[in-house]
């Protein structure tokens, strides 16, 4: 389990993690969310003991990441898939990763084949797509056979075949019972592969919540209606309570009754439907407008 607790980090006049406090539990496939230049990065790094906090503390498994030897069989990190020797092939770079974190040199093969690399194991890592180095990089996670595994924006460069893979793997690492935390500032990419999500901006949290209670409380459902019978139509429906946005002559769109409720309506009216659709709001806009405030004060920050 990761513990953040009050967690902040100041670089000069920048705070990039404001109080930051949560907690990543295992079994899950956690998404930390938000735009660019949230503090996400600079929170894994805190975790991982690579940047020491103004305050607060980080602890996995109740203990400061830095205090532990061996490291990487305790938690295993994908932090940027390009900082590798590229003169390197992927085996000699996971050999001396093993070497020095005690493990038997056995896994190397092993986490190169899971990763799907194992007949590019012998090139050199420089000669590599972008997709390739994050697959090595997520063999370099698993190569302690780690019971907590983080991934700094694992989906990048990966194609469609590379990201449902990368979603199986998650998913089974979280069924095995293991902490899985993944960085990522699209909600798109995260929908279909998290459990439960931590949104900030700014360096603050916004939202830390299942997938579940995030969407029932953030995307909106309406029903959009066309029919000749639009005004008539719209006096039954507000005197049940809904509103009603008429957009033009014979369409309208309705929040507070699903359709159902609305065909029942019309008909008991003698209205002629001519669509009736439910339209769900991606779980993107809402991610969008929760975190728009924190792109604006960087867009303007920039400046
Ligand atoms: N070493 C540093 N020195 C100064 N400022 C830094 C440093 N590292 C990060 N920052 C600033 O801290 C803020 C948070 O950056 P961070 O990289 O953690 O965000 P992020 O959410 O990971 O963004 P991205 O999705 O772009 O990687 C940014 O404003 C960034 O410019």
């Amino acid at each position: 389990m990761i513990e953040i607790e009050r967690l902040t980090k100041r670089y000069g006049a920048t705070t990039a993690v404001d109080r930051l406090s949560f907690t990543v539990r295992p079994g899950a496939v956690t998404g930390f969310l938000g735009p660019n230049g949230a503090g996400k990065s600079t929170t894994l790094r805190m975790i991982l003991g690579l940047d020491s906090p103004t305050a607060g503390r980080a602890t996995v498994d109740g203990v400061p990441f830095a205090g532990r030897p061996r490291g990487l069989r305790h938690v295993g990190a994908l932090l940027d898939a390009g900082d590798v020797h590229g003169g390197r092939s992927a085996r000699a770079h996971l050999a001396a990763l093993a070497r020095s974190n005690r493990i038997p040199l056995g896994r190397v093969d092993e986490v190169l084949a899971e990763v799907g690399l194992g007949k590019a194991a012998g090139r050199r890592i420089g000669g590599y797509s972008l997709g390739m180095k994050q697959r090595l990089g997520i063999a370099g996670a698993l190569l302690g056979d780690p019971p907590v595994l983080l991934f700094d924006e694992p989906l990048n460069g990966l194609d469609p075949e590379g990201v449902l893979w990368v979603r199986g793997l998650f998913r089974r690492l979280a069924d095995e019972g293991r902490t899985v935390f993944v960085s990522s500032h699209m909600m798109a990419e995260m929908e279909h592969t998290a459990d439960r999500l931590v949104v900030i901006g700014r360096g603050r949290l916004i939202a830390d919540e299942s997938l579940a209670e995030f969407s029932a409380r953030n995307a909106e459902t309406s029903v959009a209606v066309r029919t000749p019978e639009l005004a008539a139509l719209a006096g039954v429906l507000r005197g049940e309570g809904a509103e009603v946005d008429v957009t033009d002559e014979q369409f309208g769109i309705v929040t507070g009754l699903p359709a159902d409720r609305i065909g029942e309506l019309a008909l008991r009216h003698g209205l002629v439907l001519h669509e009736l659709a439910t339209r769900t709001s991606s779980l993107e806009a809402a991610f969008m407008s929760l975190t728009a405030d924190s792109v604006e004060y960087l867009a303007g920050d920039a400046r």
